[in-house]
């Protein structure tokens, strides 16, 4: 379970004081997530998350609050953050970073297959969450682009078989030709897997899990979500599920010229991105975490299948 620090009783009713939630009736560790300490808590004034940030520094935090509250203000269903009663979304709690988030409703389609309806409601949803993270102030490049990319590949090299290491050096080369700097873009999740969605009634009731989120082209994000999305086991795209989501992201966010030249290419990169990110994840455990290392295989048969699209 992913809870790494224990908050006591008194420890949570003397850091309520600081806000207007009144005071807490219940508070129950979430077993899911690897990252922080999350716990439900429900208070005299509605149902929320509690987060405590184990790993990400102090003042990297506010990035991801400031953005889900610009987001939520702007109708995206994402945690929209709490604030104290002196205006902070970020707090402290047993000596760690800690805030305050809106609890979404709704459940994760984790384990089974979308609808269509559902993967046309997240592609509508995914062109929303672009246009509406315009004018957002604070600029944050994805940190997990091409140098992250360059830089992994090469603590892996000692770890992986010969031809693996041929396939991410190859793949790095072709990524490393292709120019994207004139593509459209702006804020991006990165990371909008079906473990970061939830739905209610057939609809989307809320995206979490910002943690990736930063600067990167738009249409990368559509590539992260086809493959986590619209993949079958053996790595090919379930062409019914990408043709909604496609059509859906499109119809409200159109297309610039030059765009979808690179849309194979991208689906490269972010099948790259995956794989490198699991296979660190396997061979660089971070000691202290209970980290549930999602199988890198699937990342590489994904890759293997994009590059035969191009
Ligand atoms: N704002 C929220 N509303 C409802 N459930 C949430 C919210 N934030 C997190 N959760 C639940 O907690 C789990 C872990 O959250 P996540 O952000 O993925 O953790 P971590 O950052 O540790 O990886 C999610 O799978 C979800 O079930
Ligand atoms: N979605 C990624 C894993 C990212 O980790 P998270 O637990 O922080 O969402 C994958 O499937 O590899």
């Amino acid at each position: 379970m992913s809870v790494y620090t224990s908050v006591s009783d008194l420890e949570l009713a003397q850091f309520l004081r600081d806000y207007d939630l009144g005071g807490a009736r219940a508070l129950t560790g979430i077993s899911a997530g690897v990252e922080n300490s999350n716990y439900f808590l429900d208070t005299e004034k509605g149902h929320f998350v509690l987060t405590l940030f184990e790993r990400l520094p102090r003042s990297k935090i506010p990035y991801f609050l400031d953005l889900t509250e610009w987001l939520s203000l702007r109708g995206i269903p994402c945690p929209r953050p709490m604030h104290t009663l002196a205006g902070n979304s970020l707090s402290t709690l047993c000596g760690k970073p800690a805030a305050i988030v809106q609890r979404l409703r709704g459940t994760s389609i984790e384990g089974r297959a979308p609808s269509v309806a559902e993967i046309s409601a997240l592609g509508t949803l995914l062109a929303r969450m672009h246009l509406a993270g315009e004018g957002f102030p604070e600029r944050h490049p994805n940190p997990a682009g091409f140098s992250w990319w360059q830089e992994t590949a090469r603590h892996l090299v000692p770890h992986l078989s010969r031809e693996d290491n041929a396939l991410i050096a190859e793949e790095l080369a072709y990524q490393g030709t292709r120019d994207r700097t004139n593509l459209p873009g702006g804020v991006v999740h990165a990371d909008l897997f079906p473990d970061n969605v939830l739905f209610e009634n057939g609809r989307i009731s809320g995206t979490i899990d910002f943690y990736y989120a930063g600067d990167d082209v738009w249409l990368y994000d559509l590539a992260v979500v086809a493959n986590a999305w619209c993949s079958e086991t053996d790595g090919h795209f379930a062409p019914v599920l990408l043709r909604a989501l496609w059509d859906a992201y499109v119809a409200t966010r159109p297309l610039q010229a030059g765009e979808e030249v690179l849309w194979f290419p991208l689906l490269r990169a972010a099948a790259l991105r995956f794989w490198l990110l699991r296979l660190d994840a396997i061979h660089f455990r971070r000691p202290g975490t209970i980290t549930q290392c999602k199988d890198p295989e699937e990342y590489r048969q994904i890759l293997l299948q994009r590059r035969r699209l191009v």
